[in-house]
């Protein structure tokens, strides 16, 4: 069956600036948390960092000519926070802001739509060392750092995202610790989440009252959460986590508030951040549009020794190399239940893909199980268009393989594979298969 998308439909790839540009310590860039977290040995595997990465920072032209050869519509990534503003508030630095005009340019030129993204996790450290998220006045640096960004692109770039990931940057980063900056406090977590949120709304305000032409949004990574039986507990328990890993965001984006049953819950055994009066209305300012990381889904059920009340549990069925369950349904189920409890925006997918082992021989890469992980999924998005979901695009994660954060270069999502030795790009099978879903705008 041939499942056909809208002909304005947006097809695209993602990045993120840690992940893929290297050039560290170069041209003016200031230190971020990645830089200093990725240098403490035993906090990324095989102690790996993101010094090099792609080279990205010296070979953007060849990597956007790779992007007109694939024929994609967009292309998103990450503004690196630490290379325009090095102390993240006061001087620019003209290199760096220099290195996304060309880039922006260079995308324009080969009619491909920018899609940028203002934070992808790497803070400067200057602001960390006062605090960072844990400290409210890190909402203003990045209303003034969005304020500029906004300034020096806003006349090119159409589309900002605010944030990727909120829930990472703050439960990843700040309680479980296993993202920069490596703290394990849930009161900080939740106080962090709360800043992020804020500062995403002070974002909007900023760009609202520039009147730039363009949207903004803010990206969520979203995980669907199932009950492993229809007992009153189970249902309990995808309850929670739904609200652990969903509505902790959604409801103070889309709502204006948090939701009552995990203040209850964090409220047991962490301090619930203290909200100025003006903040909910703030953080729900209205956007044009909500971008959806979804990779897989979460199957849970009660258990009273476990986090929460919260057991996840391993299903039968395929993993990838990051150990995720294979579930485009949940993708479908996901997008029709935002549309149902938030609202019709127009929604993008701003992250979809899969790391699987890559065996390079004679030049090719025959990844045939992340291109059937990519169809299953492309194929539940246009049922969701089908039924009414205002789905607008779709950005695979990723463009090529990139230093996966703690995994290091040890998990490859890429379309494009890349040589770290030589730093030669390969196109993958799944790549040539995606050139042609973007050419016929259709997956057979
Ligand atoms: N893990 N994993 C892959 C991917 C990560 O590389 C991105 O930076 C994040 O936005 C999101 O977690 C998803």
């Amino acid at each position: 069956m041939v499942h056909k998308f809208p002909d304005d439909f947006v097809w695209g790839t993602a990045t993120a600036a840690y992940q893929i540009e290297g050039a560290a310590n170069e041209d003016g860039r200031g230190e971020s948390i990645w830089d200093r977290f990725s240098h403490i040995p035993g906090n990324v595997w095989n102690n790996q960092n993101g010094d090099v990465a792609c080279d990205h920072y010296h070979r953007y032209k060849e990597d956007v000519q790779i992007l007109k050869e694939m024929g994609v519509k967009g292309y998103r990534f990450s503004i690196s926070w630490p290379r325009v503003i090095p102390d993240g508030t006061g001087k620019i630095n003209q290199k760096g802001v220099d290195f996304y005009n060309n880039l922006i340019d260079e995308l324009l030129r080969q009619g491909i739509q920018p899609f940028v993204t203002l934070y992808h996790w790497d803070l400067p450290q200057a602001l960390q060392d006062r605090g960072g998220w844990t400290n409210r006045d890190t909402t203003d640096y990045f209303a003034e750092y969005a304020q500029q960004m906004f300034k020096q692109y806003g006349d090119r770039v159409k589309h900002w995202i605010t944030h990727n990931e909120p829930w990472c940057t703050s439960f990843l980063g700040h309680a479980i610790g296993v993202h920069a900056p490596g703290l394990k406090d849930f009161s900080a977590a939740l106080l962090a989440a709360h800043n992020v949120l804020l500062s995403h709304g002070k974002a909007v305000e900023v760009f609202r009252q520039m009147g730039l032409d363009g949207k903004i949004g803010i990206t969520l990574n979203l995980t669907p959460s199932y009950p492993a039986s229809n007992s009153a507990d189970d249902l309990q328990a995808a309850t929670i986590s739904d609200g652990f890993s969903n509505r902790w965001f959604l409801d103070p984006v889309f709502k204006g508030q948090y939701p009552d049953d995990m203040v209850k819950v964090f409220g047991t055994f962490a301090k619930i951040p203290e909200i100025q009066e003006s903040d909910m209305k703030l953080i729900s300012s209205n956007i044009d549009f909500l971008g959806i990381n979804y990779y897989s889904r979460s199957l849970v059920k009660h258990n009273p020794d476990a986090q929460f009340g919260v057991e996840t549990l391993k299903p039968e069925g395929q993993y990838t190399d990051m150990d995720w369950e294979v579930y485009p349904q949940g993708l479908y189920d996901l997008l029709l239940r935002i549309k149902k409890d938030y609202g019709d925006i127009d929604l993008y997918i701003t992250e979809n893909g899969a790391a699987f082992k890559d065996v390079v021989e004679n030049d090719q890469i025959d990844d045939i199980d992340r291109l059937n992980y990519l169809k299953k999924h492309f194929e539940k998005a246009a049922e969701a268009i089908r039924d009414g979901v205002k789905l607008k695009g779709y950005f695979v994660w990723s463009l090529m393989d990139n230093f996966e954060w703690a995994f290091g270069y040890s998990k490859r999502f890429g379309l494009i594979y890349v040589d770290y030795e030589t730093q030669r790009r390969l196109w993958k099978k799944s790549a040539r298969w995606y050139k042609d879903v973007i050419a016929n705008n259709s997956v057979d």
